[in-house]
């Protein structure tokens, strides 16, 4: 599992380690691993420029540090101090090992260095920053800890921030590396094990192991209806389409049986296309909404009066509170969780964690919030984000495959909160493994699902 801690909870983990360790140690730990993976970022040492930007804290001390070693291995380093202090021991460190203090020399730098601020900063940048910033424009960036500007334990973005190539992090990770919009502006994710012992997250990341770990498998004496039967009631004589992408996501294999019930016109199709597919009849979950038209809220009803854990998507969005404080992931993107609170869109894509969560919490539901970085929220604040996924995945369809996949996994027993998320993983893995051949429609989502499964060994 990847853990994202809040910043007090670093700081207490830290001041418990410090009290242990020589003083300074923490501090070349997290400088040694930063040195490391600028090194491995710039491929060579001798002859290769690096510009430090430096803030007031400990974040600057870490590049100033990191800045020494690089200089000892033959790296050409300049430190451009953005406050009236710095780090002294990192300033002295730097001009002991031949680095440069003072505004940059003339000509390109392979690396910039960004130590600005790290976890003690304020969300946004000073003119300063902005103005030395713009100054290496085009130059890759090396993060430390955190892109300087962004909020890190919200992932929200304010003002002026530092976009990186590689952020390298210490201890554990932190909010704003999963979390949209910030974590589009750490790249790549560097972890250095600084020794931090640290509690329970709010926010994680489920990663390939998990997944293998929480996935459904039949027992040895398994039967079809033991294993769980999924119902589909999304699509309509309008909309065949999103019924049979529902059920070719709820076909995958992880429930006994998937029953559709939905008009006529549509359930031919399932039938052609899924010969397995039975009709209505008694489910342990039902999928709602995906192109149900106006037929949405009395699918909705008919759902939540069977008191099986849900699905609720698409059209049924609307009618969410039907399903208020029973076992339920509700799948929107942003636009209908804007509806669903009242909001504007783009509130909700500056504060994707803020808004999953009061909709967790006003709905009384477990709330999957699509994006580029999908955010699952339980209605007691505690939030997985999925980092699994490719840009091809903006497709159409592609959500009605997910919801249909988290359907089969509520299905067969796992709770709301680990159905979604699994869930999600498995939808972004699948379109990465479907990708790899080119680009891709919903359908090819569904169709990467046994691939994947039979990689994390379900059987
Ligand atoms: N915790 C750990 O386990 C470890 C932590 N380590 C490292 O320490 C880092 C945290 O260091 P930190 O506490 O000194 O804070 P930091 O982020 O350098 O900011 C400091 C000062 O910046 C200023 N400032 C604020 N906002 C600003 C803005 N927007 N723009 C410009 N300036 C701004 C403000 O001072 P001011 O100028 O307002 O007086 C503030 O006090 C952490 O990220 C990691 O790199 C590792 O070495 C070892 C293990
Ligand atoms: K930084």
């Amino acid at each position: 599992m990847l853990r994202a801690h809040a910043v007090e909870q670093v700081r207490a983990a830290e001041a418990e380690l410090l009290a242990r360790l020589p003083e300074g140690a923490l501090m070349q730990r997290a400088a040694a691993g930063l040195a490391y993976a600028v090194l491995d970022f710039l491929g060579s040492a001798y002859g290769r420029r690096v510009l430090l930007l430096v803030g007031s804290g400990d974040n600057g001390g870490d590049a100033l540090y990191a800045g020494a070693t690089l200089a000892r291995r033959g790296v050409q380093v300049e430190a451009w101090l953005l406050s009236s202090s710095a780090h002294e021991g990192g300033v002295a460190a730097l001009r002991g090992a031949g680095g440069r203090i003072g505004r940059p020399a003339p000509g390109a730098f392979d690396v910039v260095v960004d130590g600005i601020v790290g976890i003690g900063g304020r969300p946004g940048l000073r003119p300063d920053a902005v103005a030395a910033l713009a100054h290496v424009a085009g130059t890759p960036v090396v993060a430390v800890d955190t892109p300087s500007g962004v909020d890190v334990d919200t992932g929200e973005i304010s003002g002026p921030h530092v976009s990186a190539d590689v952020t390298v992090t210490f201890g554990t990770h932190k909010v704003c590396h999963l979390v949209d919009p910030a974590a589009q502006a750490c790249g790549a994710i560097h972890l250095v094990d600084i020794g931090l012992t640290l509690p329970e997250p709010p926010v994680e990341a489920l990663q390939a192991a998990d997944v293998a770990a929480l996935l459904p498998r039949p027992s040895l004496d398994a039967q079809k209806y033991a294993r769980g039967v999924v119902g589909v009631r999304a699509g309509s004589a309008t909309y065949t389409g999103a019924a049979l992408l529902s059920v070719s996501g709820a076909a995958c294999g992880l429930a006994g049986m998937v029953r559709y019930d939905g008009a006529p016109e549509a359930a031919a199709m399932v039938r052609a296309a899924h010969p397995e597919v039975v009709g209505p009849g008694r489910v342990q979950a039902w999928v709602v909404g995906s192109g149900s038209d106006d037929g949405a809220e009395d699918a909705l009803r008919r759902s939540v009066a069977d008191g099986v854990p849900l699905v609720v998507d698409a059209d049924a969005l609307a009618h969410a509170g039907l399903a208020r404080g029973r076992p339920a992931v509700l799948t929107p993107h942003a636009g209908e969780l804007a509806r669903m609170l009242g909001v504007e869109r783009a509130d909700v894509e500056a504060r994707w964690l803020d808004h999953a969560r009061l909709a967790a919490r006003q709905y009384d539901a477990v709330v999957l919030l699509k994006g580029r970085h999908t955010v699952i929220a339980r209605p007691d604040g505690h939030a997985r984000v999925t980092t699994a996924g490719t840009p091809w995945l903006a497709t159409a369809g592609a959500g009605d495959v997910l919801g249909g996949l988290i359907g089969a996994l509520l299905a067969a027993g796992l709770t709301p909160y680990d159905a979604a998320s699994v869930g999600s993983w498995l939808h972004g893995a699948a379109a990465t493994l479907a990708a790899r051949r080119g680009p891709i429609v919903a359908s090819d989502v569904a169709r990467s699902l046994p691939a994947l499964l039979g990689a994390l060994a379900t059987p």
